[in-house]
């Protein structure tokens, strides 16, 4: 597979890095406004990078867009005279609807939106997609490409800004919940090092065993609570603070605000 990816920023290099880690791709081409952050990616044989998003959309097959929702219009209206049959047209940008890609590009383009998120460049993103395409060949396409960095669900468009958060900014509430966790472990006696490795290594084991045994939350925490236990306790306490409540208003606020970023 032959691929471009139009904006090397934050996404765009993680997305190269899951690409590279998993052999997903024969060709890649990275674009970017300036080259210099790229000097390591470019050692891998396989990755080129320029500036030029024309010279790249007419190299490969599989286009990934990663730049600002700002920026995309005048990229889209850079390379739109090249489009041909063969791309597969992948838009990750945040509140870009298929219909205002439509707009530019014109409305004969299957055009595919992906949500990951930053596991991507260690192979364990959660991406949404969602597509225009009728039938499913180019839906299928993508979907392989995620899965190989992950695991990908297919959604409604309307559900993107909504998988926006809970997967793209997930990534930040899962990461402060595993600090908290952290800090909490130093309180008890490990050092900070320890503390993190405990914290992630239990989040790991927690997200794994639902994944794997396709069990329910409380189903596990059932198990793991003795009556009168130290865990109960703990619980308990958590939500008397507030736990499942903070959680759920923010994600409700990180969802307000992406609605308000859309309406511009
Ligand atoms: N950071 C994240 O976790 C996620 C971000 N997104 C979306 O992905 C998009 C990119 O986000 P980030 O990577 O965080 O942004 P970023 O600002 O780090 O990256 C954008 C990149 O595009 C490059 N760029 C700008 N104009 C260009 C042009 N004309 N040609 C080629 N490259 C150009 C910039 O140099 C920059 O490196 C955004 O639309 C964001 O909403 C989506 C999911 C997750
Ligand atoms: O924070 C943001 O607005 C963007 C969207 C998802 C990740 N970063």
């Amino acid at each position: 597979m032959k691929i471009a990816i139009i904006g090397a920023g934050n996404l765009g290099l993680s997305i190269a890095k899951g690409i590279l880690s998993t052999n997903g791709a024969t060709s890649m081409v990275l674009t970017k406004r300036n080259l210099s952050g790229l000097k390591e990616i470019e050692k891998y044989g396989i990755v080129t990078t320029t500036t030029d998003n024309r010279e790249a959309v007419a190299k490969s097959d599989i286009l990934i867009f990663a730049v600002q929702p700002g920026q995309f219009v005048k990229i889209l209206g850079e390379i739109k005279d090249i489009l041909t049959d063969k791309h597969v047209i992948i838009s990750t940008i945040t509140g870009f609807s298929i219909a205002r890609m439509e707009e530019v590009i014109g409305p004969d383009h299957y055009i595919i939106r992906a949500m990951p998120n930053t596991a991507i460049s260690v192979g364990k993103s959660m991406t949404c997609i969602c597509s225009n395409e009728k039938g499913t060949k180019r839906v299928d396409l993508a979907k392989a490409i995620f899965n190989r960095m992950g695991h990908s669900m297919q959604i409604p468009e309307e559900q993107m800004q909504a998988a926006t958060v809970i997967c793209a900014s997930g990534i930040a509430f899962w990461m402060r919940l595993i600090r908290a966790t952290t800090q909490g472990a130093i309180q008890l006696g490990f050092d900070a090092k320890e503390a993190q490795e405990l914290a992630m290594h239990t989040c790991n084991g927690a997200a794994s065993l639902l994944i794997e045994s396709d069990s329910h939350p409380e189903n596990e925490i059932d198990k793991v609570t003795t009556p009168r236990g130290c865990t109960i306790s703990g619980l308990n306490e958590m939500e008397h603070q507030g736990l499942s409540s903070s959680l759920i208003r923010g994600i409700v606020a990180s969802f307000d605000k992406i609605n308000e970023i859309k309406k511009g």
